[in-house]
């Protein structure tokens, strides 16, 4: 599905935080999102499911178009959040077991059939590589689990009400490098059937993860394109500086 913005304008009250954001995200592809802190990653990356409406202050011009449809003009919001999926940077545990916590959006929808249910639940599990680790204590409390496995159980919830995108917001940034490594080879694998953007403050993350990388600074898009390209030739003066560690 193919995800962009044209001439994406977000404000907080009167003060501007995203200026003329005109993205492309290609299919089935690792988008990294990179820049400096309050530069406006976050707050981009809520405005592609729609999740900034529920902030105060809140106002936006533009459009955000989802296989040719403004998901701004889609009456249903669950409908877009659901098509879109948001993993956030601290892993949530909903206080539900193991296995609810995967059904929990599923059931939202309306899913009631047990063998549905339980394909759903074995299968998202897989997916995010967390089936053997827990496939005999699904009763339990998804709390009891680690950092890491509680953000793979958030990306299998999110994958679970088969989203066409999926957001993620610094996603490792309380992990260990061998949970970090875990999320990085589950996004990979991911990329064959998803598109997935990334927001991330680790350049090496974006290099390792990311096929295409945009750098962001002050609210506006500074410089996109093949990470390869980006990081050995950038075009711009001021993504060199913060890939040179000039300028955080
Ligand atoms: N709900 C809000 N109300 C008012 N201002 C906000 C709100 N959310 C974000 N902002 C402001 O928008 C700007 C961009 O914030 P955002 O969180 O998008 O930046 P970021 O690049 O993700 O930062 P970081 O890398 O530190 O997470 C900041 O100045 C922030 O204070």
């Amino acid at each position: 599905m193919s995800l962009k913005t044209e001439n994406l304008q977000v404000w907080f009250g009167n003060q501007s935080i995203l200026n003329c954001i005109n993205l492309e995200f290609p299919n089935k592809n690792i988008s990294a999102i990179m820049g400096p802190s309050g530069c406006g990653k976050t707050t981009l990356l809520k405005t592609l499911n729609r999740t900034l409406e529920l902030e105060p202050g809140y106002r936006y011009t533009g459009r955000v178009m989802l296989s040719g449809k403004n998901i701004y003009a889609e009456k249903n919001v669950a409908t877009v959040r659901r098509r879109i999926g948001l993993i956030f940077q601290t892993p949530v545990a909903l206080p539900l077991s193991i296995k609810e916590n995967v059904l929990f959006g599923v059931r939202y929808y309306g899913e009631r059939n047990k063998a549905k249910l339980e394909e759903i639940n074995e299968q998202c599990l897989k997916q995010a590589g967390l089936w053997k680790e827990v496939k005999d204590r699904l009763a339990q409390p998804a709390r009891e689990l680690s950092g890491g496995q509680i953000q793979r159980l958030s990306i299998a919830r999110v994958l679970a009400v088969n989203p066409e995108i999926l957001l993620l917001d610094e996603p490792c940034s309380n992990l260990d490098p061998s949970s970090t490594k875990m999320i990085e080879d589950l996004l990979h694998a991911l990329a064959n059937q998803l598109t997935i953007i990334l927001v991330t403050h680790n350049l090496f993350q974006a290099k390792r993860v990311a096929h295409n990388t945009i750098f962001m600074m002050d609210g506006q898009i500074i410089e996109s394109g093949e990470t390869k390209r980006l990081f050995n030739h950038p075009e711009k003066q001021q993504t060199y500086d913060f890939i040179s560690g000039l300028t955080w």
